[in-house]
């Protein structure tokens, strides 16, 4: 269980998360939602170590929140395009392996091992060899999900994973998070610019208006008209 209590972070004047507090579980992949200039990034780096909040904390089953613990996919998947598939995800394990195999890029086998049944986890069986420049958005996004997942993390944070992608791909992308989410018992928190897209497969719905929690709330419980409100801010 994550719990974020009277999270705060301001930039000059701007408060881009303002006395923001909410508990997710693991378990269940949870859809973050709001405009453009939300806050949602924010809270998304704030989580992963990336930003220091002003105020708040945030823990993990009552300990304090270790950045190892948490992993973040990109929106372009932010992959080595000139590196294959296979040492891209490897590159995701870095940080658990001793730094003398990190300063000469080794990879265990074990690491390697994992990674490969990684592949086939997310539906890459075969492409591990591919270079990922050659592979379609859909792909690549998967490949980020699997060098994710080589972190070995309790939370996977997602920020706009599907923004570049169709709907139908980016429906499957979503489908294969909350898999993942759920199979290995993490928590999962996911940005998102289409919410209904992620209607099937999300568990609960927060959003944020002007660094403000303004919805959380089980997604049974969420209509499309309730959705569209933590948009309409004017
Ligand atoms: N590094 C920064 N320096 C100054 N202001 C920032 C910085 N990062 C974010 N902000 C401001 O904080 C607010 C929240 O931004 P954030 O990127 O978290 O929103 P968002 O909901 O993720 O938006 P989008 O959907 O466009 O990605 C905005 O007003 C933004 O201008």
């Amino acid at each position: 269980m994550l719990t974020v209590t009277d999270l705060e972070k301001r930039y000059g004047d701007t408060r881009a998360v303002s006395s923001l507090s909410v508990t997710l579980e693991a378990g269940e992949l949870t859809v973050l939602v709001g405009r453009s200039g939300a806050g949602k990034t924010t809270l998304l780096r704030c989580l992963d170590g990336l930003e220091g909040p002003d105020r708040g904390t945030i823990t993990l089953d009552d300990g304090p929140l270790d950045s190892t613990d948490v992993a973040l996919v990109f929106q372009e998947g932010a992959l080595l395009e000139r590196k294959s598939a296979l040492e891209n995800v490897l590159d995701g394990g870095l940080g658990r392996e001793p730094a003398w195999r990190e300063l000469l890029g080794w990879h265990a086998t074990d690491a390697k091992r994992q990674a490969i049944e990684r592949f086939h986890a997310v539906g890459l069986g075969g492409y591990a060899d591919r270079r990922v420049g050659d592979l379609s958005g859909g792909e690549k996004q998967r490949v980020g999900i699997a060098r994710a997942l080589q972190q070995e993390p309790r939370v996977l944070l997602a920020d706009e994973p599907v923004a570049s992608l169709d709907p139908e791909t980016g429906r499957t992308v979503l489908e294969l998070l909350a898999e993942v989410v759920r199979e290995e018992s993490l928590v999962g928190l996911v940005s998102l610019h289409q919410p209904t897209l992620a209607r099937p497969v999300a568990d609960r719905y927060l959003g944020l208006e002007r660094g403000r929690l303004v919805l959380d709330a089980p997604a049974g419980d969420v209509d499309e008209d309730r959705i569209l409100e933590v948009y309409d801010d004017g």
